[in-house]
């Protein structure tokens, strides 16, 4: 990496937003210079685990190779197929979509933090082919304008030390933290204050007893749950509240969050007193963890003129009730790296298209409080453009 180096792009966050979005820069213009950096530990547990089916197309697009070495890796046992959705809701009894109906088969209970390594390692290969591409496990921690460029202090997690990079894009791929955008003075609007209290399970040998392979959502008085088998013989359990309803509070311990999934949710209850799951036991780690799952967006998502852009949860955040974070985040990355190329090209500073599409996102998320105008502006965006890239 060459600190006094005017790359084309930085990219900060190598989640699928910001991979995706280095991918498809190269894939349309192979000589362009890029530097994404990412802080992320992949031995760590990351939440958001169930990837859709249809996932493999946008994959397939972004890196040929990508589609079949997620199989192998599901093959040997990193991830786990998802055989379809189960919910409770509003009934008494279980309603099910199988995966047998879905023409692209089943999808997958990731190992995230593997599935997104395997993105990265994605990048790190055309970077190895394009020598203008860097990836650097670092920590962004600033941002300045120099005349008509960036300035990006990184924190390498190598040396310790810190360093400023130069580019002519900067792109905010750093999920709901939205740090780059954060600094330049973006305010991310919070459409409500939904939690996630996620907690893994462990069994300590392979269980007969737990062959549900659905994702099995639970609705509550207060909230909901949901729950994914995972690789190696775990299981996430996840409940979602609103922060200021009175069980945030229970669910914050360990003792009350079972004590809400025992009383309140019957059928995942179910599943993990049969198998006799234990709360996994990790040092450094204890459960149940907290994190913002509500919907946002960023006002504004991105400015033409000098030059930034924000992609994936950084630009919009949806519930997770839609399992549509990461195929979204890998549309937006997979638009912007293409207009990104185009604009590269022509090294105009035209208001691009996919600006656009992000404003557009925005105002659908503050118009749409009711559910339904909320979903159809959700699946009426991620066609929108996923329709663009093919
Ligand atoms: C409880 C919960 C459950 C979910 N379940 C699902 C699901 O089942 N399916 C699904 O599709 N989606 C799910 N999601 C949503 C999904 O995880 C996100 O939409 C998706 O990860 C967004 O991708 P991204 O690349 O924009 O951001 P992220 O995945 O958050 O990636 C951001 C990256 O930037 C890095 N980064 C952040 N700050 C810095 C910095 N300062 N310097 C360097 N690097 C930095 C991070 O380490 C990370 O690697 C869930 C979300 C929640 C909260």
């Amino acid at each position: 990496m060459d600190s006094e180096q005017l790359y084309d792009v930085i990219i900060v966050g190598g989640g699928p937003a910001g991979c995706a979005t280095a991918l498809s820069l190269v894939r349309s213009k192979p000589d362009a210079s890029f530097l994404l950096v990412d802080d992320a530990d992949p031995s760590k547990f990351k939440i958001g685990e169930s990837l859709p089916a249809d996932t493999t197309r946008i994959l397939a697009y972004l890196d040929p190779d990508l589609p079949e070495t997620l199989e192998a890796d599901t093959e040997s046992g990193k991830h786990v197929y998802c055989t379809g959705n189960a919910s409770v809701w509003n009934t008494s009894d279980i309603h099910e979509t199988d995966s047998i109906m879905n023409p692209y088969g089943m999808g997958l209970h990731l190992d995230r933090a593997v599935f997104d390594e395997l993105l990265r390692e994605s990048v790190r290969a055309i970077s190895r082919d394009q020598k203008p591409g860097h990836v650097l496990h670092g920590s962004f921690t600033a941002v300045a304008k120099d005349s008509n460029s960036w300035l990006v202090s990184v924190d390498d997690v190598g040396s310790g030390k810190t360093i400023v990079y130069r580019s002519k894009w900067i792109i905010d791929a750093s999920g709901r933290k939205a740090s780059v955008a954060q600094k330049l003075g973006a305010k991310t609007v919070k459409q409500d204050s939904l939690l996630a209290f996620y907690t893994v399970f462990a069994v300590s040998e392979h269980s007969e007893v737990d062959d549900d392979h659905r994702t099995l959502i639970e609705a509550t008085p207060s909230g909901w749950f949901y729950t994914s088998q995972l690789a190696h013989n775990r299981r996430v359990v996840v409940y979602h509240t609103d922060d200021k309803d009175p069980s945030s509070k229970i669910a914050r311990k360990i003792d009350g969050f079972l004590n809400l999934l025992h009383t309140q949710a019957r059928f995942i209850s179910s599943i993990i007193q049969d198998a006799d799951y234990d709360v996994l036991n990790e040092p450094g780690t204890s459960y149940p963890k907290c994190t913002a799952a509500g919907s946002s967006n960023l006002e504004p998502a991105c400015d033409d003129e000098s030059r930034w852009y924000a992609v994936g949860d950084a630009a919009m955040a949806f519930d997770p009730l839609s399992s549509q974070g990461m195929i979204t985040a890998l549309k937006m990355g997979s638009r912007l790296g293409l207009e990104l190329a185009r604009v590269l090209d022509s090294d105009t500073q035209a208001v691009s298209e996919v600006g656009r599409d992000v404003k557009f996102v925005g105002s659908i998320r503050t118009f749409g409080r009711d559910d339904k105008e909320l979903d159809e502006g959700v699946l009426l965006t991620t066609s929108a453009l996923y329709n663009k890239i093919t």
